[in-house]
């Protein structure tokens, strides 16, 4: 079967009238279809509202057990749900998940950096079985940036890296997959101020020439990490860009080229 797993980030998420935008492109989007969500930046305000300062350590976020309850909370059940409820009334049958539910995604607890990242799950295996049998029924998965590591502790979980998974899981079973990363830029900007600076294709060698010349920096690095796994294992085609690009029928953003 052909199918998109698409991947929405904290910007979008957070701004009321894109994210609406978002939904609505998304559910014209013609096939089976999974959504898998982030929202990074709700989790910071909320986890702020509660008296809960948020430790961040070069962008990635330190998980203690306070900070695992707020992103539960939030991922869990107030994005998830809020997005579920938005997909129903635009005629989408959406299911929200996360990475613990139907064991889709298993994960490990992040050890062996330096730094402790408290409940921070690396994931380990993805089971496309059931996100296959959904998309099958017509259901379209909607998933949170939570995992579980089978010994009953959840875990959190960088969104990108949950749609890769998710992606190549299904790739490996079999299906056609398309793997899109909507977020608020065009693609891979050259100058990230200027949308007219995109790279309409990056392979690995522009990607370490970027690297090193600081052309992509901060959290597009796991980004495009996660975008060339997808491509080197067996996702068919894997895009960046902005939701109006990348959702169109033909797509607009920086395109993954494989080794
Ligand atoms: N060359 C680049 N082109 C586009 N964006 C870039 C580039 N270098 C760094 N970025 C940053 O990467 C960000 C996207 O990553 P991230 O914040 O993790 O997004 P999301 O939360 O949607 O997953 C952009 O908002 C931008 O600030
Ligand atoms: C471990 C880890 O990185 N968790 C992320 C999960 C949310 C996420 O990835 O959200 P965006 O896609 O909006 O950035 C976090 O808590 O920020």
């Amino acid at each position: 079967m052909k199918i998109s797993v698409i991947k929405v980030g904290g910007n979008v998420i957070n701004d009321e009238v894109a994210l609406s935008f978002f939904l609505e492109q998304f559910s014209q989007l013609e096939g089976a279809k999974v959504l898998v969500h982030g929202g990074g930046k709700l989790a910071t305000a909320m986890a702020q509202r509660l008296g809960i300062e948020p430790k961040m350590v070069d962008g990635r976020r330190i998980t203690d057990a306070d900070t695992l309850e707020v992103v539960t909370m939030v991922y869990g059940g107030l994005v998830n749900k809020r997005i579920v409820a938005q997909l129903q009334a635009k005629g989408t049958n959406a299911i929200g998940l996360t990475g613990a539910d139907a064991n889709i995604i298993e994960a490990d607890k992040r050890t062996g950096w330096e730094i402790d990242f408290g409940f921070v799950g690396d994931v380990r295996k993805a089971n496309a079985g059931p996100i296959a049998n959904l998309a099958k029924e017509g259901i379209t998965p909607v998933i949170a940036p939570l995992t579980h590591d089978k010994k009953g502790q959840l875990l959190n979980t960088n969104a990108d890296t949950m749609a890769q998974a998710v992606a190549v899981a299904l790739g490996q079973a079999g299906h056609e997959v398309s793997l899109r990363y909507c977020f608020e830029k065009a693609g891979v900007l050259l100058d990230i101020n200027d949308d007219n600076s995109l790279v309409e294709e990056l392979d690995p060698q522009k990607f370490e020439q970027f690297k090193a010349e600081g052309v992509v920096a901060d959290g597009m690095l796991p980004k495009l990490k996660n975008a060339f796994d997808a491509i080197e294992a067996s996702v068919k085609e894997v895009w960046l860009g902005k939701v109006e690009g990348l959702l169109a029928n033909t797509p607009k953003g920086t395109k993954i080229i494989g080794e």
